[in-house]
């Protein structure tokens, strides 16, 4: 699966998205991700990105043409064109259904938007869909679009170890996780429950269940009317 990233901060993907299954992903050839610098393509001779918007107010705006011709850069010899998503405030609110319906594309491009954001007619002429990744004021779609590389990615066939497979939503199957425990056995006084040394694993698998849904129903019950 290809990543191709518009962005003004190149850099920060280059830095995260070396490490962990997503670095080793890449190495292997399953996730290809590509960080486009949008103002290399800026025209101006300055290499201005934004400019005043129109109307007044405060804060700057992306201008539309860097962007549309970073886009047209990556599009140019490709048969199909490519599904454009804007991580913005105004799309609907990423969760797992939508991950797994964009884990089926063969390949995404991501717009990350800057200062008070892009010019709307970029929207109108290249972007197929907005997506959010939650309600509160950040600085760039920066972090939202490595929030969607990573979650999208984890359902790339063989970007997780075989072993790990089986962390993806179908283990969870939309609960929270059950309380996790490891050495040693008494910490701060704390004692691990005698359950989980029993070695009775059908009782352990029981028992876990339980607490998924007891977890998930005391911190998180709206998850449960989302389970098919
Ligand atoms: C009502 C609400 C949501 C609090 C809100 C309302 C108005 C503006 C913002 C906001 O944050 N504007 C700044 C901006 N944010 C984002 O890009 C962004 C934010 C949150 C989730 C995201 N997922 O992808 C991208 C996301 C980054 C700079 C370019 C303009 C967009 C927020």
């Amino acid at each position: 699966m290809r990543f191709d990233v518009l962005t003004l901060f190149p850099d920060i993907f280059h830095a995260v998205m070396k490490e962990s299954i997503i670095g080793r992903a890449q190495e292997k050839n399953i996730i290809e991700i590509n960080a486009i610098n949008i103002r290399d393509f800026s025209k101006d001779k300055h290499k201005k990105v934004d400019d005043y918007p129109y109307g007044g107010g405060g804060g700057m705006v992306m201008t539309p043409q860097p962007i549309y011709d970073a886009y047209l850069s990556i599009v140019k010899d490709l048969p199909h064109k490519p599904k454009v998503i804007y991580l913005s405030p105004q799309g609907k609110v990423l969760n797992q259904k939508k991950v797994v319906e964009l884990s089926k594309e063969k390949h995404l491009i991501l717009l990350c938007g800057h200062y008070e954001g892009v010019d709307e007619r970029i929207i109108e002429e290249i972007v197929d869909e907005e997506i959010s990744i939650g309600d509160y004021v950040l600085t760039g779609g920066e972090i939202p679009a490595m929030v969607l590389i990573d979650s999208v990615s984890r359902l790339v066939p063989d970007v997780l170890p075989s072993e790990d497979a089986y962390k993806n939503e179908s283990h969870y199957n939309g609960l929270l996780e059950y309380p996790q425990y490891t050495r040693p056995y008494e910490f701060m006084g704390r004692k691990v429950p005698d359950i989980l040394l029993s070695g009775h694993h059908a009782k352990i698998e029981e028992w876990r269940k339980e607490q998924s849904l007891k977890r998930t129903l005391e911190k998180r019950p709206d998850l449960l009317k989302k389970r098919d």
